[in-house]
């Protein structure tokens, strides 16, 4: 072998938390009595902290253009934001396998066999290897957020076995596919993201210094103004999108920061100013870890260390210099493997040698070469000894080790931010309302000016057309809750990360769902409902024909939001909810009596909303005005209605969207819409 025996990322190299280190920072924190208050309520000067020190326009570090300096050392900090410190993360004997998806029932495959390496603060790894070698399932393991599939071995930070809770709250995941919401400009999907991730005592104020600082150190304050927009309303730059991810991540100064495939996508320009900028965080002492497909050469030179991933199996773990490109030299040599290759810079290389030897099936004999090296044993040696470190952490990280819950902020506050953010711009945004209202407006001005005037003649040639004129009226909201559906499905990328990054619970988030839609029906409603009793000459009490639309129009929102909640994309949800939607028209009584319902159906009317909606309407219009219709029966009789409670029928209904709404709510907990 042609490299002298690698020393592993060296902990002698880096200012890693050793266990002497820790000793002392648990010492002085002790001291302390208990968990640093800066970090959690800001620093002395009543500034919040940022994972790293700002990068400020005035040194030269940010252009006006929002461009930023190559060099990591020029990247410095300011001292106004202390750094909380990384954290080690170990990986031992890491195996992961997930049912075949090939189609044989009862097959699993393996994606990580054996894998042991760790990642130490103030360093940023590579997690490198050709495609499909399972760097992102690694990355994924690593950050809590693979939803299939059995996992043996050992993920250990700073010692202890990191809780759910503990990875949603304390580290930063950048995914390799950005999900901003469109609708908001680059420092508002900062700000919205640090009043619901950072504590709710913070100010205000902290808050926006903390925005503020992370808009510098990012290069992102040319753009701060504009929106994100979307590929079809082209807002900011892929690369300003990228770093607009980077600063999500860092909101809450997380000792461990995580990025899958950071670079693609990017031009190499740009690609060089995300990792140096991500680089610079490590001065703060943050874990950084990034899967990286082809760096450029400088971005490859910014890495401190390197797993290579070939087949699930590592075949280096290592530092990033010259030894490691000795030790792959010597696994090509002898004719075994592609020979080095002048003129390509060493990341290319790499990248060409292992894909080559991945095609060549050279994968095991390589994980083998690696398992039986001393620097494997070496690197299992440090493992075990970081392992050890668990007790020994300071009382701020054990705090944070311990944490009960993913969401840093109540309900309440997570709900009335949602409405800030999202439910004020909706109300501003035309395609939004007009989704909501138009087909209302249009439908309701078409019943008006078709049923005009007839609602006050009771007689019996009038009595069909009264009845179905109502009937109509509670089948508008139904129809219309398709409008609702894309609102959760379209989203569902941005709910699942969000969810992810521990911003909300479930129930905030369907609470400002609703309130966005709540919001706009009660409106619409109100209007409507004036405008078609006047129009028509309904008789009985307007509050009650107004409550019925209101609450079927919320059961509709329900309704859609269960269905869409249950349906795997918008293909399925349009198709299902038009039929749904259709079988409750036939059971409502109107197009059937009830008593011509077969027995065997008769259960599916009781479960049918428009059943209740459209007998509280016929008990407004007609109860104490009712003349005989046939036989000598009145109408009410007739339809089977007679003697029912109006109100008691609203109540129903509004049973239906509470039930609707919960069946949403239990799907959007239990479902996981991310198979990964
Ligand atoms: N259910 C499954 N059944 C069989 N193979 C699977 C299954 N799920 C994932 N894989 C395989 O797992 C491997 C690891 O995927 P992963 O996304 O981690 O690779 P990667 O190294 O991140 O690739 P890329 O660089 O292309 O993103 C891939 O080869 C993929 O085909």
């Amino acid at each position: 072998m042609a490299r002298e025996p690698p020393t592993g990322p060296q902990p002698g190299s880096s200012v890693a938390l050793t266990i002497e280190n820790l000793e002392r920072q648990v010492r002085s924190e002790s001291a302390e009595a208990g968990p640093a208050p800066a970090a959690a309520n800001g620093g002395a000067n009543g500034v919040a902290h940022v994972a790293a020190g700002p990068l400020r326009a005035e040194d030269g570090d940010a252009g006006s253009d929002g461009s930023v300096s190559m060099d990591p050392a020029a990247m410095k900090r300011s001292g106004t934001f202390a750094p909380v410190g990384g954290m080690n993360i170990t990986v031992k004997g890491l195996t992961f396998t997930v049912p075949c998806n090939s189609g044989r029932r009862g097959r699993t495959a393996t994606l990580l066999s054996d894998v042991t390496g760790y990642f130490e603060p103030r360093r940023m790894a590579a997690l490198m290897g050709p495609s499909g070698s399972g760097k992102t399932t690694l990355l994924d393991l690593l950050a809590g957020r693979k939803t299939t599939g059995k996992a043996k071995g050992d993920i250990l930070f700073a010692g202890n076995r990191p809780t759910r809770p503990f990875l949603r709250r304390y580290t930063g995941y950048v995914e390799q596919f950005d999900t901003l919401l469109p609708i908001l400009t680059v420092e508002e999907m900062l700000m919205y993201t640090a009043e619901l991730k950072r504590p709710r005592r913070e100010s205000r104020a902290t808050k926006r210094a903390a925005v503020e600082e992370l808009l510098e150190k990012l290069a992102l304050t040319s753009c701060r103004a504009v929106k994100i927009g979307n590929p079809l309303e082209k807002g900011i730059s892929g690369g300003q999108s990228k770093r607009t991810n980077i600063g999500i991540a860092l909101i809450t100064n997380p000792r461990v920061l995580m990025l899958d495939e950071p670079t693609s996508g990017l031009d190499s320009f740009t690609a060089n100013e995300v990792v140096t900028l991500v680089k610079a965080l490590t001065g703060d002492g943050v874990t950084v870890l990034a899967t990286i497909h082809s760096p450029t050469a400088y971005t490859f030179s910014l890495f401190d260390s390197m797993m290579i991933l070939l087949r699930g199996r590592v075949v280096y773990f290592g530092p990033n210099d010259s030894d490691a490109i000795d030790y792959v030299r010597g696994l090509g040599g002898g004719g075994t493997g592609p020979q080095y290759k002048a003129g390509l810079n060493d990341a290319e290389w790499l990248a060409d040698f292992f894909t080559q030897a991945d095609r060549d099936g050279r994968a095991a004999a390589y994980a083998e070469a690696w398992a039986a090296s001393p620097h494997c044993a070496e690197t299992s040696a440090r493992v075990d000894a970081l392992a050890m470190e668990g007790h020994l952490v300071p009382p701020s990280m054990g705090a944070e080790l311990a944490v009960r819950h993913a969401t840093n902020t109540p309900w309440w506050w997570g709900l009335a931010t949602l409405v800030k953010y999202r439910t004020s711009r909706n109300f501003r945004d035309p395609a939004f309302l007009g989704a909501r209202l138009g087909d209302k407006l249009f439908t309701g001005l078409l019943l008006m000016t078709l049923w005009f005037g007839i609602g006050n003649k009771f007689t019996l040639d009038n009595y069909i057309n009264v009845a179905a004129v109502l009937f109509i009226w509670t089948t508008i909201p139904a129809f219309g809750a398709a409008a609702f559906v894309p609102s959760l499905v379209l989203e569902r990328r941005l709910f699942v990360r969000e969810r992810h990054d521990g911003l909300y619970r479930v129930i905030t988030y369907l609470l400002g769902k609703m309130t966005d839609e709540v919001g706009i029906a009660l409106f619409g409603s109100v209007v409507m409902s004036v405008v078609v009793y006047f129009g028509v000459k309904l008789q009985g009490s307007l509050v009650v024909f107004w409550m019925v639309y209101f609450s079927t129009i919320c059961a509709g929102i329900g309704m859609a939001y269960a269905v869409a909640s249950l349906s795997p994309n918008m293909d399925v949800a349009n198709a299902s909810l038009p039929t749904y939607v259709a079988t409750l028209m036939f059971f409502s009584g109107f197009l059937i009596r009830y008593e011509d319902i077969p027995i065997w159906w008769k259960w599916y009317s009781y479960i049918n909303p428009l059943r209740y909606s459209w007998t509280a309407l016929m008990l407004n219009q007609f109860e104490g005005r009712d003349p005989k219709f046939l036989r000598n029966r009145s109408l009410l009789t007739y339809y089977g209605i007679e003697g029912q409670s109006k109100w008691a029928n609203v109540g129903y209904v509004w049973v239906f969207a509470v039930g609707y709404f919960f069946i949403c709510w239990l799907v959007l907990c239990v479902k996981r819409y991310d198979k990964r």
